[in-house]
């Protein structure tokens, strides 16, 4: 099977930065890296530019997530993970990262891949107001309703 692929405007708005690019054949996420050097301190997070603009077709969204080494590694993720690059937004993709490791900094260069954009369909909703739902079997059940598992400080 081979992949479907789409064709999507990019500008980069700092032709020496590589642009993003699937590592393999079959990822959904192209990387993409910082424009700037940045060090995040323990607990500091930081909006950080990608030198990357893009012009999604109608229909799609893009979504930035982290990277799962960087995170386990380092404890570096995405404070609105994943974020939301609407089709019509036209200004430059940044990524808000946060250094979630309780005692070392995080020392990030220019160049480095920072976080991956997926591209994705989305459909838009036509909300149609009513009094009442129809039922299921989930109702209102949700925050653990069909349970989770015991730690340490559980509340017994
Ligand atoms: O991680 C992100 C999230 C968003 N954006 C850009 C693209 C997106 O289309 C725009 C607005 O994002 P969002 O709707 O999440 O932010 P908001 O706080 O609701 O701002 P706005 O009022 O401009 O919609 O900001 C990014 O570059 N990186
Ligand atoms: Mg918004």
């Amino acid at each position: 099977m081979s992949e479907s692929r789409v064709d999507i405007a990019l500008k980069m708005l700092d032709p020496d930065l590589p642009a993003p690019s699937y590592a393999h054949e079959g990822d959904a996420g192209a990387d993409l890296c910082a424009r700037e050097d940045v060090t995040l301190e323990p607990g500091q997070r930081a909006l950080v530019p990608t030198g990357v603009s893009l012009a999604l077709p109608l229909g799609y969204v893009g979504l930035i997530h982290p990277r799962s080494g960087l995170a386990t590694k380092h404890g570096l993720t995405v404070v609105n993970a994943p974020g939301t690059v609407d089709a019509g937004y036209r200004g430059e993709l940044k990524v808000t990262l946060l250094n979630t490791d309780a005692t070392t900094p995080i020392v990030l260069k220019r160049g480095d891949r920072i976080a991956q954009l997926v591209i994705q369909k989305v459909e838009r909703a036509h909300f149609i107001q009513v009094q009442d739902l129809d039922d299921s079997s989930r109702g209102a059940g949700g925050f653990g309703s069909t349970g989770g598992f015991e730690t340490a400080n559980s509340s017994h």
